[in-house]
């Protein structure tokens, strides 16, 4: 018998198969100006990556075998989780927060995985397309997971803003479903301190998707209660989760009382490019059919040519990896 829970931790997971298909046939709006006030970005915004001590959780741990894990001969890709860890100073992520504040007018409203958020935020925020291509952050990303990381070329999906706030009046909660990323590498950056908000938690399933799925009734309906489910430690405005969000499953409680917003900034390891886990139908419910399929033929192009493609998108040179422990 499954036990329901009386807290408010219960988030839905998302929908799939024929539903996919319903929620596509649509035109994504482009409403967002192109010349916001924003302060500029500065490289001095890049905080120094701590050497050791940042919390971290293998692939294992989540019960992947070895034969499951991305990656290839000489170069180990089996980070699962880490942080939280400061990527930007708190100048930088105090910056940050006016910017993706400012911008919440443009979020889009949809229920399909995350309730309100800004999708391709490179586009529209050149602190932000300059933060992703700064060489000294990438460097950090890539030394954080232990493989080089560069910027998405799903653009859509690639920089987003997530906004969570009590609902209004008889309208649903806006939540994260539990669902896995399209992306391998996300680094989710919270622009809120924890104090600011009554739930908003980042919760995920320590365990493998495979039983996620057998017992995905019983996770969603016991929520954070669950044995299985555990809140990403975040606290600040800055603090940034690793996560391979395409093999973990993971969630975002309805808040209460405050407000919460996060940058999720996936990258690319033009090294593994064939690994890349997104799929047409994943992303197509948000963008829509046809702007699916124009960002669709540009990532196939990056990983068949991923120089070529940093050259053309001005990806500074694929700084080396080596991970820091
Ligand atoms: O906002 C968050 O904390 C996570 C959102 C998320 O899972 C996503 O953007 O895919
Ligand atoms: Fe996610």
């Amino acid at each position: 018998m499954i036990t329901t829970t009386p807290d408010t931790t219960r988030v839905a997971a998302i929908t799939t198969g024929l539903d996919r298909l319903r929620r596509s046939l649509h035109t994504a709006e482009d409403g967002v100006p192109r010349h916001l006030d924003e302060p500029p970005w500065e490289p001095g915004f890049v905080a120094d990556l701590p050497r050791a001590g940042v919390g971290s959780l293998r692939m294992a741990e989540f019960d992947y075998t070895s034969a499951e894990l991305h990656g290839r001969a000489g170069l180990t890709d089996d980070l699962a989780m880490a942080g939280p860890v400061e990527l930007l100073t708190a100048r930088g992520a105090q910056a940050l927060r006016t910017i993706c504040r400012d911008l919440k007018p443009w979020a889009v409203h949809n229920d399909y995985v995350v309730s309100h958020r800004l999708r391709n935020v490179e586009a529209v925020s050149p602190f932000v397309r300059a933060m992703v291509r700064d060489p000294a952050f990438l460097r950090n990303a890539s030394r954080l997971v232990g493989v080089p990381l560069i910027p998405h070329p799903l653009r859509n999906a690639g920089v987003q803003i997530n906004y969570y706030a009590p609902p209004a009046d008889g309208a649903a909660p806006a939540v994260a479903k539990w669902h896995l990323d399209g992306m391998n590498y996300v680094f989710t950056m919270t622009l809120s301190d924890h104090a600011e908000h009554t739930g908003g938690d980042y919760v995920y399933y320590r365990g493998h998707p495979r039983d996620f799925d057998i017992n995905r009734e019983k996770i969603t309906a016991m929520g954070a209660s669950h044995p299985e489910v555990h809140a990403a430690p975040f606290q600040h405005v800055g603090d940034t989760m690793f996560t391979r969000g395409s093999r973990v499953y993971h969630a975002v409680t309805p808040v209460s009382r405050g407000d919460r917003i996060t940058l999720a900034v996936s990258l690319f390891c033009p090294l593994l490019g064939t690994q890349d886990e997104n799929r047409f139908w994943h992303s197509a419910p948000d963008d829509g059919l046809l702007r699916t399929l124009g960002n669709w033929r540009r990532l196939r192009r990056a990983v068949r040519r991923p120089a070529t493609y940093c050259r053309r998108e001005g990806i500074p040179v694929i700084p080396s990896a080596g991970r820091s422990e």
